[in-house]
């Protein structure tokens, strides 16, 4: 190569370097950069947060999220990371495009920070466990935006001076355990007395709609045809129901056959398939079909193990059969068996290293996967506290234990924070698909834990009837492979919705009706007999009344008709954080996984994509 040639490439790459280094935050606001330094050199912290000049903004800097084209900071999320002492100026307030801001549990003490006239584009402002002081900002109708406003635990004072009477999408103003005097205003008397309680506030006025279990209306959302289900919807569902009802006869009748057989082996079931032991298909005999294990995993185990393993047949679900397998070492393992691929070997894979990737306590981690042209394995971890859909609705007696109103909990914000991290992924673009109670598994902890991530979209469209997650399927979704986050979240919502109630999804409404649950908590909620929806098991514990209702709109919310009025997941765990911080908002660290984690950090589920 000439030495000319040399400098004209040395040039380029040098070039190229420069360009993608820069092209992170090419385009981001100065102004926006300059106010987030400003506030981290001017408020004190006891964490290290790696803002500084030399990172782009975007996708680097912790707790920064930024608006799809990369010119404007939409979310702040700093919450415990040791921030004290009042924030000096108005330093945030320059940052106008903001959405977000989550600042709580930090130290933060002084008056109220924030110049609202600048922040008109907020929607969700977290600044409670602080120690705020000084009047509440009367202004806060302003930002007729706003979905969420957490002050509570801190030491606001005065009276509350302003109406929300114009903030059409509030879902939450929790102004408890302050110091606010006076009396609530009218236009808050709707919400639930627990947003005011804790402060030298009366309180003695009569709370209409509570007092009748009733439901907050601002946040009462209003299908066009609340009640009734048109005569098509009514013959979908019933032949959904009948589908439905003939594989569970089905399943019923395999499981009765494979109790017959007690200690049947896995290879058998596989034989009964294409793939027998005949064909050899080991480690040894043919490398490129072998079983691959994800990184970190110390299972020690091969193909060959897993035919030899005792194996039970656990259900057949939307993407094949799955079977319990027990190794020799005693451990137990779940093996499914993917039907209608989609994918060829090589995206088949970059799938898997993707949904092997993700590591977090409340996800059900893949152990390993298998492809061959006959045959798709996935393996992962067996819980034996096995799923909420069995503990609710199991056909058999042993199978039907009574959840308690805080394991209820637990596994609320458990599968909440699994769905949050599965959302943040691939570039905070990865759907789930397929959220359902019988996905989401409990832990020793009795934390809910995600199960099937990302398999709905490996599989072809044939093979996700819509029969096999009707009730959980939000309006607007046709076909089932172009799942949305938002539609991810309504399915939360319709599970949130069977944890209160421990009714199906589907479920009988007497006169041979079949009705979705949300139909019907909606319709009893608007005839004000909320009290009416919840489980009968549930009434045996005092005092937990407010906590229920909070629980019930957090779920309503998920399950609004319009998607894009739907909260996001990393806001919907922050809001059942909110109902019991004490007990279920968490905060330590772990690196335990599966049956024997911990509860997860909640920085790690809050925070957006790095
Ligand atoms: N890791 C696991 N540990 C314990 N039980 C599991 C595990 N994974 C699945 N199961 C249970 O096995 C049964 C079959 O699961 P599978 O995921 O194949 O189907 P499904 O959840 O019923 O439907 P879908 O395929 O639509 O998700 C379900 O009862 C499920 O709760």
């Amino acid at each position: 190569m000439g030495k000319k040639m040399q400098e004209i490439y040395m040039f380029f790459i040098i070039f190229l370097a420069g360009f993608l280094f820069f092209k992170g935050n090419a385009n981001l606001f100065y102004g926006d950069k300059k106010a987030l330094l400003e506030f981290l050199s001017n408020v004190p912290h006891s964490r290290f947060i790696n803002w500084n000049e030399q990172i782009p903004v975007c996708n680097n800097w912790t707790g920064v999220t930024c608006s799809e084209d990369g010119s404007r900071v939409i979310a702040v999320r700093l919450p415990g990371v040791g921030f004290h002492g009042p924030i000096p100026g108005n330093t945030l307030s320059h940052l106008s495009a903001l959405q977000i801001l989550s600042l709580r549990s930090n130290g933060i003490s002084g008056p109220f920070p924030f110049d609202l006239l600048s922040l008109k584009n907020l929607t969700n402002l977290y600044l409670q466990s602080n120690s705020f002081s000084g009047p509440l900002p009367f202004n806060i109708s302003v930002l007729k935006n706003l979905v969420i406003v957490d002050l509570s635990n801190n030491a606001f004072n005065g009276s509350i001076p302003f109406s929300v009477s114009n903030l059409h999408n509030l879902q939450l103003l929790n102004l408890s355990h302050n110091k606010l005097t006076g009396s609530v205003p009218k236009s808050l008397q709707k919400f639930p007395k627990s947003w005011f309680v804790g402060n030298d506030i009366s309180l003695s006025y009569s709370w209409p709609v509570y007092k009748n279990h009733g439901y907050p209306p601002s946040i009462n959302p209003k299908p066009k045809s609340a009640g009734k289900l048109s005569a098509r919807a009514v013959i979908g569902i019933v032949i959904a129901a009948c589908v439905l009802g003939l594989i569970g006869f089905t399943l019923m009748l395999l499981v009765c056959c494979l109790k017959r057989k007690d200690a049947d082996v896995f290879a058998s079931k596989l034989e009964k398939g294409r793939m027998t032991p005949e064909k050899k298909i080991s480690r040894n005999e043919d490398a490129n079909n072998k079983l691959v294990f994800f990184e970190g995993c110390n299972y020690v185990f091969d193909l060959e193990d897993l035919l030899r393993a005792s194996a039970v047949v656990l259900g057949k679900g939307t993407f094949g059969m799955a079977y319990k397998a027990i190794l020799e070492d005693g451990r137990s393992v779940v093996v499914k068996r993917l039907k209608e691929v989609c994918f060829g070997k090589r995206e088949f894979e970059q799938q898997m290293e993707l949904l092997g990737s993700i590591k977090h306590d409340n996800v059900i981690e893949l152990r390993a996967y298998y492809y061959s042209k006959d045959e798709k394995l996935v393996v992962c971890d067996y819980y034996s506290h096995r799923s909420v859909a069995t503990v609710l609705h199991g056909t058999r007696e042993e199978d039907r234990i009574p959840l308690s109103w805080k394991t209820r909990l637990r596994i609320a914000v458990g599968a909440a924070r699994g769905i949050a991290r599965i959302h943040r992924e691939n570039g905070g673009k990865l759907v789930h698909g397929n959220i359902k109670s019988s996905n989401i598994l409990i832990n020793s902890q009795q934390y809910g834990c995600v199960s099937d991530i990302g398999l709905s979209t490996i599989t072809s469209p044939l093979a996700l009837p819509i029969a096999r997650n009707a009730g959980y399927r939000a309006p607007e979704i046709i076909d089932t492979r172009k799942a949305t986050q938002a539609s991810d979240v309504y399915s939360f919502g319709v599970f949130l919705l069977e944890l209160l109630t421990a009714k199906s999804p589907l479920h009988n409404a007497g006169d041979d009706d079949v009705i979705s649950l949300v139909r019907w908590v909606t319709s009893v909620v608007k005839e004000e007999w909320t009290g009416e929806v919840f489980d009968v098991e549930l009434m045996k514990y005092p005092n937990i009344e407010e906590e229920l209702v909070e629980l019930l709109q957090i779920a309503m919310s998920c399950v609004v008709r319009f998607p894009e009025q739907r909260p996001k997941m990393v806001e919907v765990v922050e809001m059942i954080e909110n109902i019991r911080p004490a007990e279920i908002g968490y905060q330590g660290s772990s690196e335990a996984k599966s049956e024997t984690c911990t509860p997860t950090p909640l920085l790690a589920a809050t925070n957006g994509p790095k």
